[in-house]
């Protein structure tokens, strides 16, 4: 089950009235495809994660009306025939993509869904809603793996995520190489390590902060991370800390942890790291938060802040800065005809037709840096990539290995084979990110990704275009 119910009416408005037109003018079972693809790469990184397919294709097998939704549809005027037709509606389509965990650049078709035009309009936003979302915050996690090395994350987004996304946000973030989550919903829904430590209301609420170490190391005293900042980390959280790890220590149990929340954190885990160490507490280890992203988690690193684990909350689940994923999803081909959309700027012109992505590698298995969007009559090969739209601009493949991106992950409305394990995926993403060189994946100005089309794919968009222009 997804975080949220999710029934036919996850659906903008339009989807669905656009729906009943193509019914009772007799279109709905034609044949169309879309395409999902972005266009711009948030944080001005070098790549995005593919992420959320598993929960798209879970909510797609389950996906109808029930009786609640056509009751409002009523109320909202729609034709009785219609809303008839929705009661036994279930989504029969195809999907073509990659596997969640690949690693994807702009404006390359990264979902092709094929079915009924009624069908394949109608899942439009639910489509978008938990791709787009899912992608930006694994694209997110995985530039905070990247600058973490082998330490310890922890997703601790619940509270600030944007409702009930923080669900999604917890199983994206180990997608894209998180190690565990505060968000004991998602622990359990998605089998995530759950983890977590203490509060400041915790301490607070007792006379002393010695007292409050003492009782949670009482009711837990294998699992206890003191927080130490509440009162002054150095002269009273550290000391209390250290004292209850003796005393735990005295009856055959180990402290595991101290988290640090403010102040100086590289200055702060230092003076801690020697204290603990001087106590005899080596394995205790140093658990900070505050704020963090993958720029202040870089600078710590920079300042050998001897820091085990990192609790990221906000700017994980946010995706900040850039908040979204702009992914669309657009008409390819109806009627057994290819479509496309004009647009005023060029790049904005869709691509017409049903298309494959080759991803290209070079001997050592690295990404050569240039993909192909090729339409899959074509087969599986593509020699020279022309520029999407700067016409002299051309590229040919030499010396690469060419691999189809786009594999079928969902047939007559039914996943094409059991979904992966979690950590599967987490894996097959920490693969393919090593593939992919260094200087897309630099944090600031990477390098750009080229994704380039077929020469018989820019005829058939210049045939559509000279059509329309008429
Ligand atoms: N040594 C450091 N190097 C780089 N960034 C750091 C360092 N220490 C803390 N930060 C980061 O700086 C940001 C702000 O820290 P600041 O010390 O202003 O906040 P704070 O300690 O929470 O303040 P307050 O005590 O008012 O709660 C946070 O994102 C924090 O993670
Ligand atoms: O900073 P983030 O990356 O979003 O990480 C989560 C933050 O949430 C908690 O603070 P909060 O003030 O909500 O509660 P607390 O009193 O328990 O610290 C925690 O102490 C972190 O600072
Ligand atoms: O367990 C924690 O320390 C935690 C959980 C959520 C948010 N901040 C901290």
């Amino acid at each position: 089950m997804l975080s949220f119910s999710v029934s036919g009416t996850y659906a903008d408005l339009y989807e669905i009235t656009m729906g009943q037109t193509y019914f009772l003018e007799g279109r709905h079972a034609e044949t169309a495809c879309f395409d999902y693809f972005f266009r711009k790469i948030p944080n001005n990184g070098g790549y995005v994660l593919f992420a959320g397919l598993h929960d798209l294709l879970e909510a797609l097998e389950g996906l109808q009306f029930t009786d609640e939704d056509i009751a409002y549809l009523q109320e909202l005027r729609l034709h009785p025939d219609y809303l008839d037709f929705l009661k036994s509606f279930r989504f029969k389509g195809t999907l073509h993509a990659p596997p969640e965990g690949e690693v994807i650049f702009p404006h390359s078709p990264i979902v092709r869904v094929e079915g009924t035009l009624l069908e394949t309009q109608l899942i439009e936003s639910l489509l978008l809603n938990i791709l787009n979302f899912a992608s930006l915050v694994a694209t997110k996690a995985s530039r905070i793996r990247q600058v973490a090395g082998n330490r310890t994350l922890s997703d601790f987004g619940l509270r600030r995520a944007h409702g009930p996304g923080a669900v999604l946000a917890a199983r994206a973030a180990v997608v894209g190489g998180f190690n565990s989550t505060s968000n004991t919903y998602a622990a359990l829904k998605y089998g995530i390590p759950a983890a977590g430590t203490m509060a400041h209301s915790f301490i607070e609420s007792y006379d002393a902060e010695l007292e409050a170490f003492r009782a949670f190391a009482r009711s837990r005293p294998d699992d206890c991370i003191f927080l130490v900042d509440t009162y002054h980390t150095l002269q009273s959280g550290v000391p209390n800390a250290i004292t209850v790890a003796k005393e735990l220590e005295a009856q055959g149990h180990k402290a595991v942890g101290i988290r640090l929340d403010s102040g100086d954190l590289a200055y702060l885990a230092k003076a801690a790291r020697n204290m603990l160490n001087e106590a005899g507490f080596p394995y205790v280890k140093i658990i900070t938060s505050n704020q963090l992203d993958e720029f202040v988690i870089r600078s710590l690193l920079e300042q050998q802040a001897p820091i085990d684990v990192f609790g990221v909350g906000t700017k994980l689940v946010t995706g900040a800065p850039d908040a979204a994923l702009d992914g669309v999803y657009k008409l390819a081909m109806a009627a057994g005809k290819a479509r496309l959309k004009l647009s005023e700027s060029k790049e904005k012109t869709t691509l017409p037709g049903i298309k494959q992505v080759l991803r290209t590698l070079d001997e050592e298995g690295k990404f050569y840096g240039a993909d192909a969007v090729i339409l899959a009559s074509e087969g599986n090969h593509a020699d020279l990539i022309r520029h999407p739209v700067e016409e002299e601009r051309q590229l040919y493949l030499r010396d690469c290995r060419q691999e189809p991106l786009l594999q079928k992950v969902m047939e007559n409305g039914q996943r094409t084979a059991a979904p992966p394990a979690l950590a599967e995926t987490a894996a097959y993403a920490q693969k393919r990110l090593r593939q992919l060189p260094e200087e897309y994946k630099r944090l600031e100005n990477p390098h750009l990704y080229k994704v380039g089309i077929s020469p018989q794919l820019w005829e058939l968009r210049e045939q559509l275009k000279a059509h329309f222009h008429k």
